[in-house]
């Protein structure tokens, strides 16, 4: 049972220590981690509902995973080719294709949730 929780422990360890080691290494992890910072402060002074928190929080964690899963296939690729090899480039362009992705949902969401705020706050202070 011991070695069980020390087990389910060290995953989680070497978890953060992937999160971590993503923030660290890319400067694209630590851009997304500031818009996610600007995104809840936003939400905390618009006092954003509770659907629309988890809007929020849903599409952050889905472009920081994203860009988790981008940087793991980078760093195989580069391990297994580091020569130029099409298919090398044809799997990095295909990971950096799905951060993307989220990153413009999230963008979709982040724009239709604050917009109405945004609006309003201009209305009554402009
Ligand atoms: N070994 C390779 N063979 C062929 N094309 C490659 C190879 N490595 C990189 N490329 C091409 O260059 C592009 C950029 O690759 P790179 O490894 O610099 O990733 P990046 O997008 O700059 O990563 P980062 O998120 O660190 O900025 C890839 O999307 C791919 O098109």
């Amino acid at each position: 049972m011991r070695t069980y929780f020390k087990k389910r422990y060290n995953s989680f360890r070497f978890a953060l220590r992937g999160i971590s080691s993503a923030v660290r290494s890319e400067p694209h992890m630590r851009l997304h981690v500031l818009a996610a910072v600007a995104v809840a402060a936003l939400g905390f002074a618009f006092d954003v509902t509770k659907t629309e928190w988890c809007l929020l929080v849903g599409s952050m964690g889905l472009v920081v995973t994203a860009e988790i899963m981008n940087t793991a296939i980078e760093t195989v690729v580069n391990l297994v080719s580091p020569k130029y090899n099409p298919l090398a480039g044809k799997a990095k362009d295909l990971a950096a294709g799905a951060v993307l992705i989220t990153a413009i949902t999230a963008a979709i969401i982040g724009t239709v949730i604050f917009l109405p705020y945004l609006l309003a706050f201009a209305q009554v202070y402009f």
